[in-house]
């Protein structure tokens, strides 16, 4: 079956990317050489690819990007949710051009390279998304050889072995390991981040870093807070020793089922003790698992920047940003968790509040990085109810 779908390799192919299906789609390759395996998914988003890549809840997964010009704008250093790149690689349309903007510091194929990750131009992106629309995420590898030599009966038989995403818990092994504070805020053009300082007089926000977006953290300290970051691995009494006005749960990559086997004790011992909590994306999945409701994983997933989002208590649609592949089942909720948002797509569940505790969360992303902001009142929410340093 593997090899009836696959054509022969194109003079000139260098990139490859091989499903566990059997397809194999040939393109160019950029970036890093070699070979990575994971989740094939796509991102809608027309801008940010630079913050797509280096949002660590991308971790074991390969981003075909649906907008076709990738790397137009180059690569700088500011446009980044983490370090580095997290995603493995990525599948795009058009050939990566030298980079027209002035902010650009190198070429997005540099940075790539820079980083070890792979990518592949020359793909009928379009084509493979609506496979992944109908078919849901494959497992897959992606590999990049300037010589064009590719075994396609192992990078197969990678693919295939790979066991998937359900039941890994990524966010373990990528958090920080051990506490940081921070203080940078918003960019702004004349600034950058560095205008901006944290609030030593503001509330104490302890987030709990799963696979942080750094523009959660910069919303956090916008919004008036002082924030420290502790790993995903803090005990209860570690975060109580900190004096927390309020808990932050970050978002992150893999299955939220997994990770919550180590991390929905402490959040429910956090939810106890009454600390107000706000939690987004994996944050929001750990809160529905840890008042009892169970979460799935969806077929194709949610990735783009424009994302309707209806909030229920007015109606108001919310465009947002969105990234992720499991979901809480609103079926599950217990009764003390009321929905607060729904998907406008496909009635998912968006958003939730507990009716017994200060605490709600949103599968969304607030935060943008890249997206809209018409969600960014969420963050001033949650900071303005906490209490100020006594
Ligand atoms: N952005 C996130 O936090 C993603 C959460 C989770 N890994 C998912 O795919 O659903």
């Amino acid at each position: 079956m593997a090899d009836a779908k696959a054509p022969v390799q194109p003079k000139g192919a260098t990139g490859v990317l091989v499903l566990a299906d059997g397809s194999v789609i040939w393109g160019h390759g950029f970036g890093a050489e070699g070979v990575a395996l994971g989740e094939v998914c796509f991102n809608t988003a027309m801008t940010g690819y630079q913050e797509v890549m280096s949002d660590p809840s991308y971790a074991g997964q390969i981003i075909t990007f649906t907008f076709p010009h990738i790397g137009n704008v180059g690569a700088n250093d500011d446009d980044i949710e983490s370090p580095n790149p997290h995603a493995l690689g990525c599948v795009v349309r058009e050939p990566v051009t030298p980079a027209a903007n002035f902010r650009s510091q190198r070429r997005f194929d540099d940075w790539m390279k820079k980083w070890g990750r792979i990518g592949i131009s020359g793909v009928d992106t379009r084509a493979l998304t609506k496979r992944i629309r109908t078919g849901g995420a494959p497992n897959g590898v992606i590999a990049h050889n300037k010589a064009g030599q590719f075994n396609i009966k192992q990078l197969l038989s990678q693919a295939r072995g790979w066991p998937g995403l359900e039941g890994m818990d990524l966010a373990s092994v990528i958090s920080a390991t051990q506490n940081y504070g921070w203080d940078d805020g918003l960019w702004t053009l004349q600034g950058g981040y560095g205008s901006h300082s944290g609030n030593p007089n503001g509330p104490h926000v302890v987030a709990i870093d799963y696979g942080m977006k750094h523009n959660i953290l910069r919303n956090l300290v916008a919004a008036g807070a002082r924030v420290t970051v502790v790993p995903a691995t803090a005990t209860f009494d570690e975060i109580m020793a900190l004096k927390p006005a309020g808990i932050f749960l970050s978002n992150g990559p893999g299955d939220p089922a997994a990770t919550g086997v180590h991390a929905v004790p402490t959040i429910q011992k956090i939810l106890n003790a009454g600390l107000p909590l706000f939690g987004i994306c994996l944050g929001h999945q750990l809160l529905g698992l840890a008042v009892g409701a169970k979460t799935l994983k969806m077929t194709q997933g949610h990735r783009g920047a424009n994302h309707p989002v209806k909030r229920l208590s007015d109606g108001r649609v919310e465009i947002t940003s969105m990234n992720h592949g499991f979901a809480v089942d609103t079926d599950t909720l217990p009764p003390t968790a009321r929905p607060t948002h729904i998907s406008l797509f496909d009635g998912t569940l968006a958003g939730l509040e507990l009716t017994d505790r200060p605490a709600f969360s949103v599968q969304y992303h607030p935060e943008a990085s890249p997206g809209p902001q018409d969600s960014q009142y969420l963050f001033q929410k949650f900071v303005s109810a906490l209490e100020p340093v006594a």
